[in-house]
């Protein structure tokens, strides 16, 4: 049994996860963390960390960048791991995340489905390829007019991937509107669409000369990502320090 306490359980991602982790009898939802705490939830849910004193084998969260110190510092102190699906990180964040790793087992994934972490391969090796031939690569992701963060987190963890794949030599462009010159060659151009309820689209355009190859995952329900985020929390039960991602999960 994997008891988990799960940071955001009455935003959007949460409730899907809450319900999905009632259909699974080896996992528990012990504690909940959430700003608003009138959820109807079946477990305890607090405003703060600080206020939990409920004991858990991992924590889920997908909730916001905001007090991420304050689960780190939380789960340092209990020796327990976290599964960190939240997307919008700042660099000096992403420092303290690194820094946790050293003392529990975090896995960071911006994207927990199993289609983006197979295309994330796909794209590296294409890149590896057609970029020798002079394509140019551009990313569009589409997703809810909810969603805060913008590029989503998975658009830019599939640009870091290719531009990794190309030695990390290409520079990402977010806007053109004031750029009065053509695209460079080593650009990798990032584009947001925000609307309705569109649970989150991302294409990779790799535009050559006469010819045009995309690679398109569509994600039609949040239930991957929440399926994701419990495989996680299994695989992370008793791990040892450090930083795992998706991969690790699902090979
Ligand atoms: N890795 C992945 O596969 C996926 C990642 N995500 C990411 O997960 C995050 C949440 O997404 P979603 O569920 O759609 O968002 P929602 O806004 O619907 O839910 C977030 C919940 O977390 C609460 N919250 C916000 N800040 C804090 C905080 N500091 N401490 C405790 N609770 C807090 C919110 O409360 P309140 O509403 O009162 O502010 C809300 O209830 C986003 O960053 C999103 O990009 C989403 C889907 C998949
Ligand atoms: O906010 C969302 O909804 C999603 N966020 C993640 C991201 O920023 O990449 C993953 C998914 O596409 C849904």
């Amino acid at each position: 049994m994997t008891n988990i306490i799960l940071r955001g359980c009455n935003g959007k991602m949460g409730r899907v996860v809450t319900q999905l982790v009632n259909e699974d009898e080896n996992v528990a939802i012990v504690a909940g963390i959430d700003l608003s705490t009138d959820g109807q939830n079946t477990y305890p849910v607090f405003q703060s960390f600080s206020q939990c004193n409920i004991k858990a084998d991992v924590i889920i969260d997908f909730s916001s960048p905001v007090n991420v110190r304050d689960m780190l510092d939380f789960a340092i102190d209990r020796g327990i791991g976290i599964v960190l699906c939240t997307t919008g990180f700042t660099k000096k964040d992403l420092e303290l995340i690194e820094e946790a790793s050293r003392l529990i087992s975090i896995l960071r994934s911006a994207n927990m489905s199993m289609g983006i972490n197979l295309i994330t391969k796909l794209v590296k090796e294409a890149a590896r390829v057609l970029a020798v031939s002079g394509f140019d690569i551009e990313i569009v992701e589409k997703h809810h007019n909810k969603k805060v963060d913008a590029p989503s987190g998975t658009a830019l963890a599939l640009a870091d991937a290719i531009n990794d794949a190309l030695n990390n030599s290409y520079e990402y462009v977010y806007d053109r509107t004031d750029i009065r010159a053509p695209r460079q060659k080593k650009e990798i151009g990032i584009s947001a669409v925000r609307g309705g309820t569109i649970v989150g689209e991302h294409e990779i355009i790799f535009a050559g000369s006469d010819e045009v190859i995309e690679i398109k995952h569509t994600a039609y329900s949040k239930a991957i990502f929440a399926k994701g985020a419990i495989q996680a929390a299994k695989f992370l039960h008793g791990k040892p320090a450090g930083m795992y991602t998706m991969n690790d999960v699902i090979g």
